[in-house]
């Protein structure tokens, strides 16, 4: 079986709770584990025997994937990469549907589609299998989640058994099912007659707009949740390949931190010598820890676990640094502390300051509450931003070019 694969990359608008960090790069391209958030998604794909053609699509500019297309180009020289434009944002089964002649080219069988937001392993093998052992059209990648965070996602009730989808609600109001799509799926090609057919239902639901165009009633917008997969599973057509192994949305900015912790735990166990090891003349490394080779990291700093460490970044003696990501060119003086943070690029720490956020739950991984209200958990740095020495930043979100000389907390630094 010959497939192709689809990553579904979205667009600015959906960037804003990555603010600040999506000012300066769009959400699929930041960094985590010393890669951007899509090319974990590649890696996967490229490991999928016949798979020769990904299809990005989204509704981004076209330069926004330039540089990175040609970066994938070289690092994956028998994979045909490519960024497909929505003219507007068309839903999560919009693009596909547009986009249909150009993903049916060289007649594959099967279509991945896989969420730019979602991190994984992505058992795409293993998936791939279990759907050629069934009759349905699609086999979309589901885990268990803590009951009280399920109604945020796709519900699914499966057939222990058979793992047949009985019935797929989209975010219910009470709960359904703590199993829950990944936001990844495999397609047979024979999904573009069902999306067709989808589309001529939703036909029945158009309406004028102000210009006197014909809109369908929810903006044009078709919604591989609620109008493709929900009628699968009514025709017992959906299957679930359930995984054990972990797995993350990444909505906010803060959620960039534990993605950025499971990939580097993910290396640590596949690809150990991508990593940062302790060694007699360098710094002291706990845990998964990632150096970029440009950056220099005095001897007598300590670092990890979870910690990214971008280009050229500059850390000084008596640094400690955990469970954060530092983007490109950050200069760390002395005896700064960096814990639970992402350090925006080019942003100065003045020595014994302090930079931290709180360690936060499993699925709620951006907020902690403090008397009712939400805060942050994780301590986020816009592009260029300056803390003076010996001040310390807790729990505030601090956004690009700002210089801090006094210390504050649980503030949105504006
Ligand atoms: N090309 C394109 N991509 C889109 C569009 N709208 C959303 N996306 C992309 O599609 C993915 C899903 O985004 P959302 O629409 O924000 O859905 P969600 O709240 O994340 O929920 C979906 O994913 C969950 C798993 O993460 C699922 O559990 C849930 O059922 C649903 O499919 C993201 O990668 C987003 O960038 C669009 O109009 N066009």
């Amino acid at each position: 079986m010959h497939p192709k694969a689809i990553i579904l990359v979205g667009g600015p608008s959906r960037g804003t709770r990555f603010r600040p960090l999506s000012l300066n790069v769009p959400k699929p391209l930041f960094p985590v584990a010393g890669k951007p958030i899509i090319s974990h998604h590649i890696a996967a794909l490229s490991k999928v025997e016949d798979l020769k053609e990904i299809l990005l699509i989204g509704f981004f500019e076209d330069s926004v994937f330039a540089s990175f297309l040609q970066d994938a180009a070289r690092e994956y020289p028998n994979l045909h990469i490519r960024y497909l434009r929505e003219y507007q944002s068309l839903g999560t089964a919009g693009g596909l549907y547009h986009f249909r002649d150009e993903i049916l080219r060289g007649n594959p069988e099967q279509v991945f589609v896989l969420h730019a937001d979602v991190a994984c392993n992505f058992p795409l093998i293993a998936m791939k299998k279990a759907h050629e052992g069934h009759r349905g059209l699609c086999t979309i990648l589901g885990t268990k989640v803590p009951r009280e965070a399920a109604n945020n996602f796709g519900c699914l009730v499966a057939k222990p058994d058979t793992n047949e989808v009985l019935h797929y609600v989209e975010k219910p109001e009470s709960f359904v099912s703590n199993l829950i799509s990944c936001g990844v799926y495999l397609f047979d090609c024979a999904i573009f007659d069902e999306i067709r057919k989808s589309l001529e239902n939703k036909k029945g639901n158009v309406e004028t707009d102000i210009y006197g165009k014909e809109v369908f009633q929810d903006g044009n917008k078709l919604r591989l949740e609620q109008d493709l997969l929900r009628p699968l599973a009514q025709s017992r057509k959906l299957f679930v390949y359930e995984t054990k192994d972990f797995w993350r949305q990444i909505k906010t900015a803060g959620s960039a931190v534990p993605v950025n912790g499971l990939y580097l735990e993910q290396l640590l166990q596949t690809n150990p010598e991508k990593l940062a090891h302790s060694s007699p003349n360098g710094p002291e490394i706990v845990g998964a820890v990632y150096i970029h080779p440009t950056a220099q990291i005095d001897p007598k700093a300590k670092l990890g676990p979870n910690v990214s460490i971008g280009p050229n970044v500059v850390v000084g003696k008596g640094v400690r640094i955990r469970d954060s990501i530092i983007l490109d060119n950050v200069d760390i003086k002395q005896n700064a502390c960096i814990l639970h943070a992402i350090i925006g690029w080019d942003s100065k720490i003045g020595c014994w300051s302090r930079v931290e956020g709180t360690s936060p739950s499993a699925h709620n991984v951006n907020a902690v509450t403090k008397n009712g209200l939400k805060i942050q958990s994780i301590t986020i740095l816009g592009k260029e931003v300056t803390i003076k020495d010996e001040t310390n930043i807790r729990n505030c979100i601090v956004l690009p070019h700002k210089e801090l000389k006094n210390s504050c907390e649980n503030e949105i630094v504006m």
